[in-house]
């Protein structure tokens, strides 16, 4: 087999940037394409539009050498694989939104020549059908079509790249050894490593993706709804879990009660796949119920701070967290800021912090230019300093799981504060040291 030189990589989110840089890592020449000018510009530059630990050192080394950004399309006709890592967020019914992806697939159409010989990646979580309907558009070009769904956790996206536990690879025929053998080539450096390949169809690959995030999703609704009996009858939660979790059949991990799930994955792709068993006539009860559970959470949460203060007009609060989950910037479904809105909508004022800077510039652009948080901008303010953040409120909420507000001084904390009550909204603080600073603590579950 020819060696492959140039691989193109089609949008550079997350998953893209991720891919494009590993790629480059591992000493493939890697061009990324996005619609996005600003992005690219900004790429080229050296300049990581996201915050992800190690991956502007990781861009800065590559860039212009073996990895190069560019809005058009015509790169792709000297590249023999492409991966296709566009955003496939919900539609309003909560289906998948696949207008990005095709839209890049016309462009590839455009753009190729028919007879040229290429593998198109599609590493984006697409529903059952979709690599069909991708090989369908281009039934006429000489193309194979991989799914190749991406299992990177934000946060440490960059060590995922590197150390995946598998990797699922769909194809249309398995008796075509073409594409299994340049996916091989091009996963070389994890073949070698030893993790476990699974080769198989289209359809397996593509729900090995949604079954995964849907079973993860529905441990995390699972001790969820437990932690709301808990909580009425006074046993605790985190104790449960652990105590769970040492049965190495069920496994600690992803049993951390709180106020939900949230990020750009498993709220949307839990739902589209609620959706794909509609759409085969099958009532996705279990599913369904991991949703919902998911959705009330954060509102039991918030009745319960209600509660507490009667009335929400004029309180003052430090919200501790703003992204969806610790390192990362990211505020898409974050649960912090479903919160936030419902203090806002309730006549509270908000003080908002994150230990990631990002994090913070990004909620501030939200509530002072997003038309529709606009509206609420009068009463928060996004603080760069945690100290400063918790300076006269009437409660805490934590609403991010970081450990380090463990090493806080609380202390000065219970000095600063107009009134000792804390929610924590991760059950991430140690309550018996908090408490020793005359802090009222109430937990989720616990
Ligand atoms: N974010 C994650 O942690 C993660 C992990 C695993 C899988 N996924 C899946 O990967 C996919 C991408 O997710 P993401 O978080 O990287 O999305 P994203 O929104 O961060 O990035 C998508 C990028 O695609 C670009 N784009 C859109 N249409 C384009 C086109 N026609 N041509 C070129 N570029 C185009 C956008 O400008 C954007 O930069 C989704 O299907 C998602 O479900 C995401
Ligand atoms: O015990 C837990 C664990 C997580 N969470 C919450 O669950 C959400 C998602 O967390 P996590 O899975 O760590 O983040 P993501 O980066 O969204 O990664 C998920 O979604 C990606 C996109 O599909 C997949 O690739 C990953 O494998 C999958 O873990 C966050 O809001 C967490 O706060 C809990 O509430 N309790």
């Amino acid at each position: 087999m020819n060696k492959i030189k140039k691989i193109s990589v089609i949008g550079s989110g997350y998953v893209g940037l991720i891919q494009g840089v590993g790629l480059a890592e591992l000493g493939f020449e890697v061009v990324g394409i996005d619609i996005d000018e600003t992005k690219v510009k900004a790429l080229n530059k050296g300049e990581c539009p996201l915050y992800e630990e190690g991956l502007e050192e990781l861009l800065k080394k590559h860039v212009n050498k073996n990895l190069v950004f560019t809005t058009s399309y015509e790169p792709i006709k000297e590249s023999e694989i492409i991966f296709l890592c566009v955003g496939t967020p919900q539609d309003k019914d909560g289906n998948a939104d696949l207008r990005f992806l095709f839209s890049a697939v016309e462009k590839i159409k455009e753009t190729i020549d028919k007879n040229d010989y290429k593998v198109i990646v599609i590493k984006s979580t697409v529903p059952v059908g979709t690599n069909r309907k991708v090989k369908e558009l281009l039934k006429d070009y000489n193309v194979d079509v991989v799914s190749n769904p991406e299992f990177l956790r934000e946060g440490i996206a960059v060590y995922d790249f590197f150390n995946p536990e598998r990797i699922v690879l769909g194809f249309e025929n398995l008796d075509n050894k073409k594409p299994i053998e340049i996916m091989k080539h091009v996963y070389k450096y994890f073949d070698e490593k030893g993790i476990p390949f699974i080769i198989t169809n289209w359809e397996t690959a593509e729900l090995t993706k949604y079954a995964s995030n849907a079973f993860l999703a529905t441990k995390i609704s699972f001790i969820n709804e437990l932690a709301k009996l808990s909580d009425k009858v006074k046993a605790d939660i985190k104790t449960i879990s652990y105590a769970m979790g040492l049965d190495k059949r069920i496994g600690n991990k992803f049993l951390n009660a709180g106020i939900g799930y949230g990020g750009s994955c498993f709220p949307k792709d839990v739902k589209a796949l609620i959706k794909q068993f509609e759409n085969n006539d099958i009532e996705p009860i279990l599913i369904k119920a991991t949703d919902i559970v998911n959705e009330e959470q954060i509102k039991w949460f918030f009745e319960k701070i209600k509660n507490y203060y009667g009335n929400l007009n004029g309180k003052t609060f430090a919200v501790l967290g703003l992204a969806f989950k610790p390192n990362t910037d990211d505020l898409r479904e974050s649960r912090a800021i479903k919160l936030i809105d419902m203090l806002l909508e309730n006549g509270a004022i908000v003080k908002g912090f994150d230990y990631v800077k990002k994090a913070r510039k990004n909620a501030t652009n939200l509530y002072k230019f997003d038309k529709s948080m606009a509206f609420y901008g009068y009463n928060i303010y996004i603080l760069d300093d945690l100290y400063e953040t918790v300076k006269d409120v009437d409660g805490i909420i934590v609403t991010v799981e970081y450990n380090e507000f463990n090493n806080e001084n609380w202390e000065k904390i219970s000095n600063l504060v107009k009134r000792k009550v804390i929610f924590d909204g991760r059950n991430i603080l140690v309550p018996e040291k908090i408490k020793k600073f005359g802090f009222t603590y109430f937990g989720v579950g616990r």
